[in-house]
């Protein structure tokens, strides 16, 4: 069964439900790759500028002893303003943390194996694509989110997906499970996520590479998101 006649089958299975009422549309912040110098400064400026639901904690090519010190301080402003600190790839590292939860991509593991070590609380998100069939699969083993994504243009990652929209109201219309939309979002291109039903933005550059700061880019996707 393609991606398409699985959209059909489950739409019309759909039709028949009223739709969930869901919570409004919320910022889910991703890291910049280097979070030293200032970054802990500018984390706070962030997350006091507006209202931001998650922090993940993206780090590549660093040992894990080397995260965990420059997680701490972070993991404490995040806790401090009751923002849930998510852990990207490593279900160990987000143990060892104390996370509230691990953002694991589709070679990061199985979303059974890290609730088994993270417990029944963690929240646990999923990269899918711009798979529906992968965010099923992910829902059916427990993820507490999926991802969707790139929806634009991205310098932040290589990616080599590119959903539309509409993937959004295909699983928001079916699952009452939250959908992420990420990949190149900023305040001026995420009306028609928010729209089409995402539950998170997660964004990246568009917060830490802002002209005006980090707390006016949280500030310009409030505008969006609570207009
Ligand atoms: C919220 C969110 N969605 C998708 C990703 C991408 O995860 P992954 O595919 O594992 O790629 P890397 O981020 O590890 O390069 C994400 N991190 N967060
Ligand atoms: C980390 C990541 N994952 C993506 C995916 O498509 O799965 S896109 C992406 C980059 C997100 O950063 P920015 O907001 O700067 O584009
Ligand atoms: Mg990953």
């Amino acid at each position: 069964m393609t991606e398409d006649d699985l959209d059909a089958d489950l739409s019309e299975f759909a039709d028949l439900f009223e739709p969930e009422e869901r919570a409004p549309c919320q910022l889910y912040l991703i890291s910049p790759l280097d979070v030293g110098g200032d970054f802990a400064d500018r984390l706070k400026a962030a997350l006091d500028g507006g209202s931001v639901a998650a922090f993940q904690l993206r780090l590549k090519g660093m040992d894990e002893h080397a995260i965990a010190r420059a997680a701490e301080p972070l993991m404490r402003i995040c806790s401090d303003r009751e923002v849930a600190f998510i852990v990207n790839d490593s279900v160990g590292l987000a143990k060892r943390l104390g996370a509230d939860g691990v953002h694991l991509g589709q070679a990061d593991g199985d979303p059974r194996d890290a609730r088994a070590v993270l417990g029944p609380a963690a929240q646990i998100g999923v990269t899918c694509h711009d798979s529906r069939h992968l965010a099923m699969e992910a829902g059916e083993a427990g993820a507490d989110y999926v991802a969707f994504g790139a929806f634009f243009p991205t310098s932040t990652k290589e990616t080599h997906h590119r959903p539309e929209p509409s993937i959004l109201s295909w699983w928001s219309r079916l699952f009452e499970i939250p959908c992420v939309a990420i990949g190149g979002i900023t305040p001026a291109n995420a009306r028609v996520l928010v729209e089409a039903g995402a539950d998170f933005l997660a964004v990246c550059n568009a917060v830490w590479g802002h002209d005006g700061g980090p707390a006016a880019a949280i500030a310009a996707f409030e505008d969006v998101l609570a207009p």
